[in-house]
């Protein structure tokens, strides 16, 4: 039965270890976290954001803009945060309303506040090898293959999903850490058989459940990104867990696996921002 990665525990350690560091900088790092619309799953999110930032030291705040703000009117928001020495991290939080385009919002933001790490300057970085501001869930995930001491130079990856916010960055993470990373998508010939030579799978489709225990690798790593809310109110992740756990070495949980990293990596984006602004 394959060990669990108790992403819970992680993002708890290095919280923990971020507000030590934050109490020495004699400076609280400034978070503002921009939400537009009443989205319930964003409002969880949002809050937990507000209180882990606020439990570690930093100064964070929540802008709630209504449902009806036109997309010009949240540029300027977000130029006004941009303008503001006091404010070191800056995130909208997606989904946004549909009438904005999240491309517009993520763009505004300065790239060295963009603590979300999506700002075309801070993906291009990336993609060059170049330090910046990194995604916070592939982050995450990286922290947590590490503290659990997978082998990641040489190993065959594979990643199930191409989207900006997750996909792309966590195989551009992988591939700097040396691993042989292959990016599968919906398109992809023979899903199974790709994921089966694959020393390491990070599912991140946001379909409940894709991943079948007959699709992994005897001993490999498996890190379910997904957070899938069934009918029935149960959260499920992308990979089907119980089957999934008879064949891999290691697995996250959902709850309790790569989310809670998410949230611990934004801080320490927020930290890197404040101290890179400082330098
Ligand atoms: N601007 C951003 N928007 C969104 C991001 C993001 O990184 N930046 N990611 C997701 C949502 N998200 C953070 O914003 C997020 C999702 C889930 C969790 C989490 O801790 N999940 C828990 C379960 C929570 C539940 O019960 O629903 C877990 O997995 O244990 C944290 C952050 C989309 N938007």
């Amino acid at each position: 039965m394959a060990r669990i990665l108790d992403g819970k525990a992680v993002a708890a350690r290095l919280r923990a270890g971020l507000a030590e560091r934050v109490a020495g900088i004699g400076f609280r790092p400034g978070l503002v976290v921009v939400r537009v619309g009443e989205d319930p799953a964003s409002g969880v999110y949002v809050r937990n954001k507000d209180r882990a930032a606020r439990e570690a030291g930093f100064e964070s705040r929540t802008l709630h803009l209504s449902e009806d703000t036109a997309e010009d009117a949240l540029l300027r928001e977000i130029a006004a945060l941009n303008a503001d020495p006091a404010v070191d991290g800056i995130l909208v939080q997606l989904p946004l309303p549909g009438h904005i385009r999240a491309e517009a919002a993520i763009a505004a933001v300065d790239p060295a506040k963009d603590v979300d790490g999506f700002h075309p300057i801070n993906a291009g970085r990336l993609a060059s090898g170049l330090p910046g501001l990194v995604p916070c869930t592939p982050r995450g995930v990286m922290h947590l293959l590490r503290e659990a001491g997978v082998k990641l130079r040489g190993a065959r990856a594979i990643v199930l999903g191409r989207s900006q916010i997750v996909g792309r960055p966590m195989a551009q993470l992988l591939l700097g850490a040396d691993c042989t990373v292959t990016m599968a998508h919906s398109r992809t010939d023979d899903l199974p058989a790709e994921c089966r030579r694959a020393d390491i799978l990070v599912a991140a489709v946001g379909r409940p459940e894709m991943v079948r225990g007959g699709w992994i690798k005897p001993g490999a790593t498996v890190v379910d990104v997904g957070i899938n809310r069934l009918p029935d109110g149960r959260l499920v992740g992308d990979v089907a867990f119980t089957e999934a756990e008879t064949m891999a070495a290691a697995i996250t949980p959902v709850p309790g696996g790569v989310g809670p990293m998410t949230i611990a990596c934004l801080l320490e984006n927020t930290l890197e921002a404040a101290l890179a602004r400082r330098a």
